[in-house]
């Protein structure tokens, strides 16, 4: 980040459409009798970027896997693109996960790979069958975006943490998504790593015009990159708005988040 007094002013709006590209309609899931998604229902449009906040275990997690169909849910229906996921086979549940990248906790990079060789590898599962020259100008495109093309032919091991999370964010990038989920996308990183980070979820969501769900603990990263923010509790959504609205509810227990 070049200017970091203009962190805040840069960060501008992102343009929505109305059309929802991702619906939880009244989804419900349990493990036993631990009722984690009590009916739960919110939308994503394209170009939104939608924060999850909730405390440990308010179930997160479940939703972004019944989202992906890793999880099955017990009622209710997901859609993406129109389509009811929760209906689809393992086969057509594989076409829709192409469309969706994900930024894990630890960037989630093979190890004995190098940077180059991780970014390859997902375009090949990804079936994108490209040509040596347009392989090779994915990769570089994908490494432009977060800044890091002298690192192609590094190990992991040899990058910080927050370049692992830039290299996490390439290859996520880098099967052009519509959506993208961001798994704790700040988390253990300094101040300042987390805020280029921050920027560039902001920065690609402007460019590619895609959808995010960020999955968050980190309020900075909440106010500065969601457009919407829910908040998770009891399986139930307890406030949804802007950050500002969220700050402002009047709830005593959604007012204990923003307590230092
Ligand atoms: N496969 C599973 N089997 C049984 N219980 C599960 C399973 N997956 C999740 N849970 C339970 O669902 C609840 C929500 O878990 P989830 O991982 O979604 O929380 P989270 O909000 O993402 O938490 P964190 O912020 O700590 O990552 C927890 O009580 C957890 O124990």
């Amino acid at each position: 980040m070049e200017n970091k007094k203009n962190f805040i002013t840069q960060c501008i709006k992102l343009p929505t459409s109305d059309e929802p590209l991702i619906e939880f309609k009244n989804v419900y899931k349990s493990y036993g009798n631990n009722k984690v998604l009590n009916g739960i229902n919110f939308t994503v449009k394209k170009g939104e970027n939608l924060v999850i906040l909730g405390k440990s275990g308010s179930g997160k997690s479940v939703a972004v896997k019944c989202l992906v169909g890793l999880t099955k849910v017990d009622k209710g229906e997901i859609f993406i693109s129109g389509k009811d996921i929760t209906k689809l086979d393992e086969e057509e549940l594989n076409r829709i996960r192409m469309k969706i990248g994900f930024l894990f906790q630890n960037g989630a990079l093979y190890d004995s790979m190098t940077v180059r060789q991780n970014l390859v590898f997902t375009l090949q599962h990804n079936n994108k069958n490209l040509t040596e020259q347009e392989t090779e100008s994915a990769v570089k495109e994908a490494l432009q975006n977060v800044g890091l093309e002298e690192a192609i032919d590094q190990l992991p091991a040899e990058l910080s943490g927050g370049m692992r999370k830039r290299i996490g964010l390439a290859r996520a990038l880098i099967i052009k998504p519509e959506i993208i989920i961001y798994d704790e996308p700040t988390g253990g990183l300094d101040t300042i790593t987390a805020r280029e980070i921050i920027e560039l979820i902001r920065n690609i969501g402007l460019k590619y015009n895609t959808s995010s769900i960020i999955i968050t603990h980190d309020l900075t990263c909440a106010k500065y990159t969601g457009d919407r923010v829910i908040v998770l509790k009891d399986g139930l959504i307890k406030a949804e708005g802007s950050y500002k609205d969220i700050e402002n509810n009047a709830d005593d227990w959604v007012k204990s988040f923003f307590e230092k």
